[in-house]
């Protein structure tokens, strides 16, 4: 478990985390989403014990930070932002360092060691040194790290950056697993992550939070939650006629793709009206889907001013 009690940084005269309080729970991926400069990283190096608060607390398993580092930080598994240190050593000898360092048993060294570089696929360039990897590769041995002592609590600076599509696909399916029984704190500025990853999201914006809520929360507050949407080239489907639907609020067509979007009225359901009538009239239509909400206007609005806190 995290845990932030009206946890606060300052830099001089700057409040990069203002009063912060969240909570994640074992089984719960946790998005940290905000603006550049919001105050992901600070909030997380708080957290994993690397930046002394100005005020409030943090717990992990339980264990305050400041109180209790040792215990919170065997606990907890850290990826930072960037690449790892130590990057003249190979990746052999950086995670056999930090095994040593975790206080493992050779035993337990050596399948946690198979185990993760197996997993994140190093077998390749387990001799060669980190500093001469790819970013992407760097990023991966940073995962590596963070997870070779199996820890209970997770907490990942932007764990995907620099990876491409298929590595990303490896990293998420591996944090997947491992968050069934483990509490996972992850920033990202990627909203498909927030929907391949996240069952809970917290937003931010100048260290204050803003939001925090289920994805599909979130996206019940975008205009487009409920609308409906579909391609009906040379069909000559008629905004008038939709308009005329009693539950329709308004209809919108994209100028780029001619894609056609119609808008429920407050509590409305219209997929099913908006199909009949396309029925009765003999139109022709494709793709059309009912819009779950867009996440990127919801962040967008909540992080430019448009919401208050949630
Ligand atoms: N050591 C420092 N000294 C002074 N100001 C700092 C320091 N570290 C961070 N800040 C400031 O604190 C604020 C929050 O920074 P932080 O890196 O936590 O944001 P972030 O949300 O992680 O941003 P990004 O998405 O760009 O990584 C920013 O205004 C940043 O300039």
């Amino acid at each position: 478990m995290i845990e932030t009690e009206q946890l606060t940084r300052r830099y001089g005269a700057l409040t990069a985390v203002d009063s912060l309080s969240i909570r994640a729970e074992p089984g719960q991926v946790l998005g940290l989403l905000g603006p550049n400069g919001a105050g992901k990283t600070t909030v997380m190096r708080m957290i994993a014990g690397f930046l002394e608060p100005s005020s409030g607390t943090a717990r992990v398993c339980g264990y305050d930070v400041r109180r209790e580092p040792l215990k919170a930080k065997r606990v907890l598994g850290y990826l930072p932002e960037g690449a790892p240190s130590y990057g003249e050593l190979t990746v052999r000898e950086f995670l056999t360092f930090i095994i040593r360092m975790r206080g493992l048993n050779r035993e337990d060294g050596y399948r946690r060691f198979e185990r993760v570089v197996g997993g994140l696929q190093l077998e390749g360039v387990l001799d060669q040194c980190i500093d001469t990897l790819s970013k992407g590769l760097r990023r991966r041995v940073g995962l590596a790290q963070a997870i070779v002592h199996n820890p209970q609590v997770l907490v990942l600076d932007e764990p995907t950056d620099g990876l491409d599509p298929n590595q990303k696909h490896t990293v998420r399916q591996l944090i997947d697993v491992m968050a069934r029984d483990r509490t996972i704190l992850i920033s990202t500025h990627l909203l498909e992550e927030v929907h391949a990853l996240c069952n809970r999201v917290v937003i931010i914006a100048n260290g204050r939070l803003l939001a925090d809520a289920t994805p599909a929360e979130l996206e019940a507050r975008s205009r487009y939650h409920g609308a409906v949407s579909f391609s009906a080239p040379g069909s000559g489907v008629s905004q008038e006629m939709l308009g005329r639907l009693p539950q329709v609020a308004s209809i919108e067509v994209d100028p780029l793709d001619g894609r056609i979007t119609v808008f429920p009225r407050p509590g409305e359901r219209i997929l099913e009206p908006v199909e009949t009538l396309l029925r009765q009239q003999g139109l022709e239509v494709s793709e059309i889907q009912l819009e779950r909400g867009r996440l990127d206007e919801v962040f967008r609005h909540i992080t430019t001013g448009g919401e208050g806190h949630a």
